[in-house]
């Protein structure tokens, strides 16, 4: 029996060679490769009689070859087998191409059962290229099938061939953290029975059983995984800030706040005025009003003479952060400061200065705010903006500038609550789920080029209301077409002022500009001295332009929803009626249907779901900062009600043994500190 660390090379069957290719899969060691389950299954089992052979269906039959298999050579590179089948009711000719091999392997007078497509007709019905073996094998056909991710190289004949050899190498030694309490009483099936079955089936139902196990044990570990973090965080003290009446506070708010953003500022004063310090995520929708909440964390802060910083991932954000914290802060005594890469030299010392001597409260950043001459006088909040798109690593450096400080984590991806339980289970959440009153839905359809004028009439028509306009061409940043993007959308612009809107004030932004040029640009649309701005996605995160009331999305099935609805909240913010128009491009009926579920709903969370559905929460980021471990059976969208079961289970062994020190425990243990050694290195 090998060990679980055995490296696949040795696994017989697979060798040096094919090991190179599994391991660009993630296949390394004997406990990846029975860890490595199948993206789909195949339905072998049907097997017909060939009179009731169907053409189109795909079918297993069970015939016998009437006759040996005949091998012609047509020209170079194209060889033919055809040989005939016959079983009690029919015939069937079956073709093979480029498979010689068949000539000796088919046996006249032996059955065999073959899988294919049947084509032909009802009368002559004919197959090509089945998979095929002997009657009593049933290895490939009359049962269900494993169909794997593959690489170059492999082929799914190799990976179910490596599968089986990885079984039987492990024998009773399979992955197995499930305490044997915890998988009787949740009645789940054994690891043996649950990883045989997951990579080859003996019939849907086992499958199921199998699936059901796995994504159990999935979920459950990361859930106990979780909870251990929760408790290791309590351990470390903080301090509690001096209670102060909220009241003095919102009532120099230039408005009335939601009952969300109520709950989620007092959700967020009682915690800091807790000793242990706050971790906690603010979450909502685009346009929901999370500044002010962060606004009121360091109001509350600097009531009791300490400071706030609040990290924002680029500068344009930074900038329109300090804007409007200035607003709000300002007129109650704070003092407010800004301090980015793009600042001089000598505006970044002052500014470090007056940090370090306490003359500034709140100060607002990009990660200028990480680097060495930043020193606090005495920092107790630490805000960041869209925390995914920072590594924990870049948090805990500001982090680290203050004394344990108070921690805020605003993000305005509306991830699925239950996604958030797991990627932020360490943090405790609050949702504003509610928008500000007065916001109308906006109206949003999908168009193709027959529409192309009639959009730029109506362009025209809104700014001749006084309304702005926003024009989005997609631009991957760190593409090969990355050029091509940025040229097409410099033409576009400039087709558009010359062409289209002689008349009117177009500008371009985009990514590659420099930050101060960029700055300008903005500044001037928002100060309303551009009517159209093309844009590729800088605009993406967190604009707040209330006078703009169109969006029109150039190629818009290149973005995903999620992506797509934070654009679209750069519309909407004001009192005018909005619109957006996503221009179909070339994506076809799947991205046309994907695109509608952008016009009926405007709901974040609604959408990311159906986003998540659909890429699955890999792709979700983009990347792998978010620090979730890798997740090989679950899927976050369709096994939610098996989470929170996993994480009720999760919490009751580790209530019964905190430290997970019980033998019984001891594989669940083993495996968390696997994870945290995973999420280390992803994260830091
Ligand atoms: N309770 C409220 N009543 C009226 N207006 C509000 C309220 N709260 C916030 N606003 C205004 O709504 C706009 C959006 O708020 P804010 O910029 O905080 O949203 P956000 O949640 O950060 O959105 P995004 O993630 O899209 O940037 C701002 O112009 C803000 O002044």
């Amino acid at each position: 029996m090998a060990d679980l660390a055995t490296d696949i090379q040795y696994i017989k069957g697979v060798g040096e060679a094919r090991a190179k290719g599994m391991a660009k899969l993630g296949i390394q060691t004997l406990r990846d490769l029975v860890s490595f389950f199948p993206r789909a299954y195949e339905d072998r089992t049907v097997i017909k009689p060939i009179s009731l052979a169907v053409p189109d269906e795909t079918v297993c039959i069970r015939a016998m070859a009437a006759a040996a298999p005949r091998l012609s050579h047509i020209r170079k590179g194209l060889d033919l087998v055809k040989v005939r089948v016959v079983d009690e009711g029919g015939a069937m000719d079956i073709t093979f191409f480029n498979q010689s091999f068949v000539k000796d392997a088919i046996k006249p007078g032996e059955v065999y059962v073959f899988y294919g497509k049947v084509a032909g007709t009802a009368r002559r019905p004919e197959m090509t290229n089945p998979v095929f073996e002997r009657e009593t094998t049933r290895n490939v056909t009359g049962r269900i099938m494993p169909v794997y991710r593959l690489t170059a190289g492999l082929s799914q004949n190799i990976l179910a061939g490596a599968a089986r050899q990885g079984l039987e190498a492990c024998g009773e030694a399979l992955p197995d953290y499930l305490p044997e309490a915890v998988r009787e009483g949740y009645k789940l099936a054994q690891a043996r029975y649950a990883y045989e079955n997951i990579h080859f089936p003996l019939s849907f139902e086992a499958l199921e059983i199998a699936r059901r196990r796995l994504i159990f044990e999935e979920l459950f570990i990361i859930s106990a995984a979780m909870g251990v973090i929760r408790k290791i965080r309590t351990v470390k003290p903080g301090r509690g800030l001096k209670d102060a009446d909220m009241d003095v506070f919102y009532a120099a708010l230039p408005f009335t706040l939601t009952g969300a953003q109520k709950r989620s500022i007092e959700q967020a004063v009682s915690d800091m005025k807790r000793p242990t310090p706050m971790n906690r995520l603010v979450q909502g929708d685009v346009g929901s009003g999370k500044t002010v909440v962060a606004a009121a964390c360091c109001w509350f802060t600097w009531k009791s003479g300490c400071q706030s910083a609040f990290m924002a991932p680029t500068e344009i954000l930074a900038e329109q952060h300090y804007r409007s914290l200035s607003a709000l802060l300002e007129p109650l005594g704070i003092q407010v400061g800004l301090l980015t890469g793009s600042m001089t030299p000598k505006q970044k010392k002052t500014v470090q200065g007056q940090l370090r001597l306490g003359e500034l409260d709140v100060i607002i950043g990009t990660h200028a705010l990480l680097s060495e001459g930043v020193e606090f006088f005495d920092l107790a909040l630490v805000v960041t903006d869209e925390q995914h798109r920072f590594g924990v690593g870049q948090r805990s450096a500001l982090t680290a500038k203050g004394d344990s400080p108070h921690v805020l984590v605003m993000s305005a991806t509306p991830i699925p609550r239950t996604l958030a339980l797991i990627i932020y289970g360490d943090l405790d959440v609050s949702v504003i789920d509610e928008l500000p009153p007065g916001r109308q839905k906006v109206e949003t359809y999908t168009a193709g080029e027959k529409l192309r004028q009639r959009t730029y009439n109506f362009m025209r028509k809104l700014v001749g209301e006084g309304r702005q306009v926003y024009v989005v061409c997609p631009m991957v940043e760190e593409s090969e077409t990355a050029d091509a993007d940025l040229k097409s959308a410099q033409e576009y612009a400039a087709r558009l002022q010359q062409e289209i809107f002689p008349d009117l004030r177009v500008a371009l932004v985009h990514g590659r500009m420099k930050p101060k040029e960029k700055e300008r640009v903005m500044s001037a649309f928002a100060a309303g001295q551009t009517d159209i701005l093309v844009a590729t996605t800088v605009i993406e995160v967190g604009v707040d332009v209330p006078n703009a009331a169109l969006m029109v999305v150039e190629n818009a099935d290149r973005f995903g929803l999620s992506q797509l609805h934070q654009l679209r909240g750069r519309v909407g913010r004001g009192e005018h009626q909005s619109y957006c128009i996503l221009f179909e491009g070339a994506g076809g009926e799947v991205s046309r249907e994907r695109l509608k579920i952008m016009c009926s709903t405007n709901d974040g969370f609604k959408i990311s779901e159906e986003d998540l559905k659909l890429r699955g929460p890999g792709d979700f980021f983009g990347s792998r900062q978010h620090g979730l471990p890798e997740m090989h059976i679950a899927s976050l969208a369709a096994d939610m009600d098996v989470l929170t079961t996993a994480q009720a289970a999760a919490s009751e062994v580790l209530k019964a043994d905190p430290a997970l020190s019980r033998p019984a425990n001891k594989a669940m243990k083993e495996r968390i500190d696997t994870l945290f050694e995973l999420r280390a290195n992803t994260l830091n």
